[in-house]
């Protein structure tokens, strides 16, 4: 018989993403779903619903319980609300969620199979239930950089990221277009107008985006459309954003590596900046190598490093056709690229990595941890 599975936040951004590449996958052949909700328990469940075509209160432990693996994208508090008291209640099955709340727990992995296999086995064999998704940003850059990791090549790593509005949720997502739109409408009938002042135009756009009815309160009051944004999550210590701290300390934790900031650990930091890109996070990188490797050895370690890694000459034609959020978006590539020995010896190594920060980057790996757990 098919394991009982609970879908909750199915109906979230992360949760369509996820169901769709479920169907993609023909993974509900192999479960029967019993989707949840926290608004509408009683209504339809969704097309997908097998036996159980009701949804189920998401916050009912009893209706819970039942569920031998429970995946959830609803968020971090649902996640901080429900979790202890479904494992007080005895419940002892599988849990896999998107939100960020577990994942540094003790017994929780971070898991992104492409990368840390060998992780989540050893977890496995020793009775692990907690499988959480990594960080969109630390996944990509992953995904992207594996096969360094793999190969023991990295001394340190600095990562300057470029991160979409979906990070931030689907309604900035929409706030982002209509701030493309405002300022479009802005200086519509001097772009139609060949002979008009760019510097006219620039001077409308300028002080549109600072006007009190620019669309600016998803962002926190500020512009992104024409600007950008260069601190996502709140502030931790050491200056950095809790964006830029989950670099370090969620890519060795998935790498199995001791805690960051302790021996042995891989140091990894940067500036984390948000701009207008709708749903593909990139990253320049700064990659102190161990030692120095030659490029055509470091070009064929980081393509066979994963199936969806795909490594883009280092060519201004082919990196603007390929090295992009709009070539990449919807789909499951991890192009790197920029690869190039830098100005400060040849064991620094310049990389430049995108990926679409809602497959990869949120719910892909859950997805393939079902699958692990399902194929046990
Ligand atoms: N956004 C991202 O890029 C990433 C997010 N995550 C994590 O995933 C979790 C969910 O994020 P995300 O998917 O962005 O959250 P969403 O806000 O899109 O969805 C969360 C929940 O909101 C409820 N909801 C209320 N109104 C609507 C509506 N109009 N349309 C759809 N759902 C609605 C739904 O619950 P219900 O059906 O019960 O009413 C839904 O499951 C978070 O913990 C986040 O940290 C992880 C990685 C990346
Ligand atoms: N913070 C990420 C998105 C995200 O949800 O991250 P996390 O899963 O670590 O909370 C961003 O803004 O791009």
């Amino acid at each position: 018989m098919s394991k009982l599975v609970g879908l909750v936040g199915w109906r979230g951004m992360v949760g369509s993403v996820l169901i769709d590449r479920m169907v993609q996958e023909k993974d509900f052949d192999l479960i029967e779903p019993v989707f949840f909700s926290t608004s509408n328990a009683g209504g339809k469940a969704p097309a997908q619903a097998k036996n159980e075509t009701t949804l189920q209160d998401a916050n009912n432990i009893d209706a819970l319980k039942r569920c031998e693996i429970i995946i959830t994208c609803q968020g971090g508090d649902y996640t901080k609300e429900v979790y202890p008291k479904l494992r007080a209640a005895g419940w002892n099955g599988h849990w896999i969620d998107a939100a960020s709340s577990l994942r540094m727990a003790d017994d929780a992995i971070i898991v992104l199979d492409p990368v840390n296999r060998n992780v989540i086995d050893a977890a496995l064999g020793k009775g692990g239930k907690n499988w959480i998704g990594g960080n969109c940003t630390v996944s990509l850059m992953l995904m992207g950089l594996g096969g360094l990791f793999q190969h023991n090549m990295v001394e340190w790593v600095s990562a300057m990221t470029y991160q979409a509005a979906s990070g931030a949720g689907a309604q900035n997502m929409r706030e982002l277009l209509s701030q493309m739109g405002a300022l479009h409408d802005a200086v519509k009938d001097d772009l139609a107008n060949p002979s008009s002042a760019i510097l006219d135009i620039d001077r409308k756009v300028s002080a549109t985006m600072r006007s009190a009815e620019f669309p600016t309160k998803n962002f926190r009051n500020t512009a992104l459309a024409g600007s950008l944004i260069p601190w996502i999550d709140v502030p931790v210590e050491n200056g950095q954003s809790k964006e830029e701290w989950k670099g370090g300390a969620e890519c060795n934790k998935i790498l199995g590596n001791p805690a960051f900031r302790t021996a042995g650990s891989i140091p990894i930091d940067g500036l984390c900046v948000r701009i207008g890109a709708m749903r593909c996070h990139s990253q320049g990188l700064t990659i102190k190598l161990k030692k120095d490797v030659p490029m055509d050895e470091i070009e064929s370690i980081l393509a066979s490093a994963n199936d969806w890694v795909k490594v883009v000459p280092n060519v201004r034609e082919i990196s603007e056709r390929d090295l992009t959020p709009a070539a990449v978006t919807g789909t499951l590539t991890v192009p790197v690229g920029r690869l190039h020995k830098m100005a400060m010896g040849n064991d620094y190594l310049g990389a430049f990595t995108v990926g679409d920060q809602l497959l990869w980057g949120a719910a892909e790996p859950l997805r393939r941890m079902l699958r692990i757990l399902l194929e046990a």
